[in-house]
């Protein structure tokens, strides 16, 4: 077990504020709004919406965690908030949760129609991958190459898109099996997670247990993390949360909360990040973000 005070000293806003803030201002330099103005305006809407930047911060961490820098990481960070933000518009799309709310405010859709917000998810999904290979400085070639493969494999229909497949299938299905609702979870949200964890690793030339580890810690917070999203659908406010919430139950989907109960899913979501957090035992003081990070998914109001 973790020595539970190894984080006592480490101010997690401050980390959060700080890398947030350089991944804002790499994210605006990332994207200008040229000809055909419309698709970058739309971009650009959905990017600069705030949220947490978790997954970028994810990889700058990791990366330095594993002796790289932030510049090393920072073309793939933003890459990865690029392709959560293709998931989020096309998720939100009347033809998947018809939601009007995202980041506090409308819906990418709302505002410049469906047909615009398709191309916009489509538009930076193709940039995420094009940013990577044009913008990463001094790392070798077959690093960024590996990095450009897993996150393919991440977003696919080996990942992300199979999980978001299974999730539309299963609503109006409360019966949804326990095997199922982690499929889902693992793909659709973890997935994600997990490239952006392991994606610092990989530009940092860390060799395979260190990733390996460095992808079970991951996956852990991972599945904790759309535990708690479930949990907070049920529990938390629109104002909180910045998008609709009670979908869950509108949409008659399995859940945890549904299927163990609010205390019972916590408890589950306290376990994995308690185990994502002895991945990171060996590691030395450079891991306080990840473990800050972790504590930071099932204690998150937002
Ligand atoms: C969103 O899952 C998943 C992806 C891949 C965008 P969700 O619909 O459960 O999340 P939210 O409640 O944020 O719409
Ligand atoms: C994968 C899911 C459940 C979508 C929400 O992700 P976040 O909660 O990280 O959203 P932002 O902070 O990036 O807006
Ligand atoms: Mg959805
Ligand atoms: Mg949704």
């Amino acid at each position: 077990m973790m020595p539970t005070d190894v984080n006592v000293d480490f101010d997690l806003n401050s980390y959060l504020a700080t890398k947030g803030a350089d991944v804002e201002a790499a994210l605006d330099q990332s994207l200008a709004v040229v000809y055909p103005e419309v698709i970058y305006e739309s971009m650009r809407y959905s990017v600069m919406a705030g949220g947490k930047r978790l997954r970028p911060i994810l990889c700058l961490a990791t990366c330095e965690l594993v002796g790289g820098t932030s510049a090393q990481a920072m073309p793939t960070a933003c890459a990865l908030e690029m392709v959560h933000t293709m998931s989020l518009i096309h998720d939100d799309l009347p033809a998947m949760d018809n939601d009007d709310y995202r980041r506090g405010q409308l819906t990418n859709h709302k505002v410049y129609g469906d047909d615009v917000a398709i191309l916009a998810g489509d538009a930076l999904l193709a940039y995420a991958f094009e940013f990577i290979a044009d913008r990463t400085e001094d790392v070798p070639a077959t690093a960024v190459l590996d990095v450009i493969r897993r996150l393919g494999h991440a977003v696919g229909a080996a990942g992300l898109v199979g999980g978001q497949i299974v999730d539309l299938a299963s609503e109006g299905k409360p019966d949804t099996s326990i095997e199922t609702l982690n499929f889902i979870h693992i793909h659709k949200t973890a997935a994600l997670l997990e490239v952006s964890v392991v994606s610092g690793a990989v530009l940092a030339g860390a060799d395979n247990d260190t990733i390996e580890r460095l992808s079970r810690y991951a996956q852990n917070i991972g599945l904790a993390f759309q535990i708690v999203d479930d949990v907070l659908d049920v529990t938390s406010t629109q104002e909180e949360l910045g998008k609709s919430i009670g979908k869950d139950i509108q949409a008659q989907k399995a859940t945890y909360p549904s299927i163990w109960g609010l205390d019972e899913s916590r408890k589950k979501a306290d376990d994995l990040i308690q185990a994502a957090k002895e991945e990171l035992e060996p590691f030395g003081p450079l891991k306080r973000p990840l473990v800050a990070i972790a504590d930071f998914i099932t204690a998150r109001t937002h």
